[in-house]
């Protein structure tokens, strides 16, 4: 099998330069209309589809964020992975504004959200104890080193809800939880990365202190979007960088991402729901037509 890489841009990328013989596709989905068109090319031989999180413009709020059709769509133009590029304020001193982290954890304080791709007529249940692909999360760190960027590994990302940032008090809280930056999108899109057996490594970027830290004042949005053009050819740097790492020939995920619904799926056959299998043909098409 050939490794397709999925880009997800996050607040401040809506695109990025570079990729050969790029075009802007639509991409279909029985599960809803993606945030935007897909930009698909290639880089360095990779092919490489990338999908602005927010739509080009950033029309979706992160509760609106069409995260299953996004999911769905990619793994239909022959996504094996998903890098998800996200902007994320810190909950620790010692990450700072520009750092870039790689989540390897969630804690997820969403509940506006489409949970699953699976449900009544067709019941599944994948682990999320390791939510990220730690051999896509080593290549991205690895990435980040040879651009010689500052890259902080083994994180956890608290997943709010927003659109509102946090007050002081639940920001004091997340830290006292040992989460070490916060967003509006990571988990949504990690929890359904595994149900769709793709392998997903988070690489966020820190653009601010949250509204905890004594001598940084609350975060606004022009400050995230600052720091995020401000670093704009870190993060591009970053992903030019994944070709050289990742092989052509995808070899099957050594952590068993792409197996994750080997042995999920609960519903008795003979109860299973046509119209939903229908819909999980991309998703589940592995295991669903083994049987
Ligand atoms: C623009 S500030 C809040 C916004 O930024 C983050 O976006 P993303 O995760 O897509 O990079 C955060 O999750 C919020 O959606
Ligand atoms: N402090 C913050 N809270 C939630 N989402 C963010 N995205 C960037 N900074 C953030």
């Amino acid at each position: 099998m050939q490794t397709m890489l999925g880009v997800i841009g996050g607040s401040g990328v809506y695109q990025i330069d570079g990729l050969e013989g790029a075009s802007w596709v639509k991409a279909r989905s029985p599960w809803g209309r993606p945030s935007d068109e897909v930009l698909v090319g290639r880089l360095n031989d990779l092919p490489i589809a990338f999908l602005p999180r927010h739509g080009r413009g950033h029309v979706h709020d992160p509760a609106t964020v069409p995260y299953r059709a996004n999911i769905d769509a990619l793994k239909r133009l022959g996504c094996t992975d998903i890098v998800a590029v996200s902007a994320v304020g810190s909950l620790r001193e010692d990450f700072a504004p520009g750092d870039f982290v790689i989540v390897d954890q969630y804690i997820d304080r969403s509940h506006h959200r489409p949970m699953s791709f699976f449900g009544h007529g067709c019941v599944a249940h994948v682990s999320l104890a390791d939510p990220t692909c730690p051999r896509l999360g080593a290549a991205c760190a690895a990435a980040a080193r040879i651009e010689g960027l500052t890259v902080h590994t083994g994180a956890t990302y608290l997943s709010m809800e927003g659109p509102q940032f946090s007050t002081r008090a639940e920001s004091r809280m997340y830290r006292s939880w040992g989460a070490d930056v916060i967003g509006m999108t990571g988990m949504s899109e990690a929890r359904l990365a595994r149900e769709a057996e793709l392998c997903y490594a988070s690489v966020a970027m820190v653009t601010d202190y949250d509204c905890w830290h004594e001598t940084h004042g609350a975060v606004d949005v022009a400050q995230v979007i600052a720091v995020v053009r401000a670093n704009a050819d870190s993060a591009r740097g970053l992903v030019a960088q994944l070709p050289g790492l990742l092989d052509l020939d995808r070899s099957p995920c050594p952590h068993g991402c792409d197996r994750a619904l080997d042995h999920a799926i609960i519903t008795a056959p003979d109860k299973r729901d046509a119209a939903l299998l229908d819909r999980l043909d991309a998703v589940a098409g592995r295991v669903l037509q083994a049987l």
